[in-house]
């Protein structure tokens, strides 16, 4: 037998007692309120918009992770971060694993409430958010010199929403590498389905250890992705090697800026949380990055924090900050599909984690300290040793 809890009896007896006393006229409005609001939620549960290749809330998953393991999955990611100050993933060498793990857990969620480019876009003036999206991804082409015929690489390639700008404004054929066999499943159901296939190639793989002969491509690029590198030098190493001679690679990065103070223990909580929701081992300073560029070879072309480079574009956390309330609404949307056992068990407590992420990315924009857009621009050299 179920026992009601006595709140749950005493909360409806007051409710029914004040419902009575309401006229007829208010008992009307009040049951047109409760079937607008029924109709709300069942429409937000199945509700794809325009985009019929987005999963609805019932068709959430842990991506490659078997359902019934995405709790366990979920609290072994969890605790592998340390408890300390500044620590990130205690060890390291398990970074790749967990980031494989992590993008399991948050794909379809990304893809659900975000859309197919899993990255942010500094948002220019009277053009919308996916308009603005197009033209930081369109950009990389342009930095790339890319044409019909060339060969590029999205290193860290996601679901594709990049790779398919890429590919169609420059007619250069991209392959993409994830370490993540869900997204690589994914990205090759969306470039079928909008026509970008012949374009495109993905594959799943390491990006600090990449299946690809030295001197392959025309171009590499990495958006918002080698920030999971346990090492930035190792992803950076990797790209130098398949690139050809004379040829760019462009990131943008998540990265601390010059705002960051390591002693200022709010920076450090922000940083840490950040770290944390996201599946980074650390954050390196924008310093950092360039140096880990030109360690590996490359000569440093352009280094630009895009979040603060131009004073007419919008700020690149308005998205989040607009979306707070949706943020909660879909809490309570897979709260109510874990209720009723649709969901995997798990999967409620990775969207809570990054309800709390979308906060702290916030606080990173707000108060400046972080940027997931430093834009660096590399060569590498016509001659080289390895060349
Ligand atoms: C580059 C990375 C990912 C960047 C962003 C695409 C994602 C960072 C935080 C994510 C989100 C936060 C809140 C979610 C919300 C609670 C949920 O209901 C719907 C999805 C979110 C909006 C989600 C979407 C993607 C992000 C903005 C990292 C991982 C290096
Ligand atoms: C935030 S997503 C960005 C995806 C894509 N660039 C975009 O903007 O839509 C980061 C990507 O980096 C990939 N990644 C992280 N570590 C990787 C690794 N070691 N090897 C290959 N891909 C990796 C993830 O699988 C994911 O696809």
């Amino acid at each position: 037998m179920v026992t009601v809890p006595a709140v749950v009896t005493k909360t409806v007896d007051r409710l029914t007692a004040e419902f009575d006393k309401l006229s007829t006229t208010q008992k009307y409005a009040v049951g047109v309120a409760g079937g607008v609001a029924s109709l709300y939620l069942v429409g937000s549960l199945l509700y794809k918009g325009n985009d019929k290749s987005k999963p609805s809330t019932f068709e959430l998953t842990g991506g490659s992770i078997e359902a019934s393991k995405v709790k366990e999955e979920f609290d072994a990611y969890a605790d592998s971060y340390g408890k300390n100050a500044g620590e990130g993933i205690v060890d390291r060498s398990k970074t790749v694993h967990l980031v494989d793990i992590f993008y399991s857990l948050v794909t379809d969620i990304y893809e659900w409430g975000w859309g197919q480019s899993f990255h942010f876009s500094p948002k220019l003036p009277n053009k919308d958010l996916r308009a603005s999206e197009a033209a930081h991804e369109a950009r990389i082409a342009a930095l790339l010199r890319l044409k019909p015929g060339m060969k590029a690489l999205d290193c860290g390639c996601g679901v594709g929403g990049p790779m398919r700008t890429v590919a169609s404004v420059s007619g250069a054929h991209v392959t993409g590498i994830t370490i993540n066999q869900y997204q690589v499943d994914r990205a090759k159901h969306h470039n079928a389905k909008q026509g970008v296939a012949p374009l495109t190639n993905v594959v799943r793989g390491d990006f600090l250890n990449m299946p690809f002969k030295d001197c392959t491509f025309d171009g590499a690029y990495a958006i918002e992705a080698t920030c999971h590198a346990p090492k930035l030098e190792g992803v950076y190493g990797e790209i130098f090697r398949v690139l050809k001679p004379g040829c760019y690679f462009v990131s943008y990065e998540w990265v601390s800026t010059h705002k960051y103070d390591p002693k200022n223990p709010e920076h450090v909580r922000i940083i840490d949380e950040i770290n944390f929701g996201n599946g980074l081992p650390e954050m390196r300073t924008w310093k950092e990055a360039e140096d880990a560029g030109k360690n590996v070879g490359f000569e440093l072309v352009m280094s630009l924090d895009l979040a603060t480079a131009s004073i007419v574009s919008g700020p690149w956390y308005e998205r989040l900050r607009m979306g707070k309330y949706t943020h909660a609404i879909n809490h309570a949307l897979v709260t109510a599909v874990d209720a009723v056992g649709m969901a995997p068990k798990g999967l409620k407590e990775v969207h809570h984690m990054l309800v709390e992420v979308a906060k702290s990315l916030i606080k990173g924009g707000e108060t400046g300290v972080f940027t997931p857009m430093h834009l660096l621009l590399f060569q590498k050299p016509e001659a080289t040793a390895s060349a």
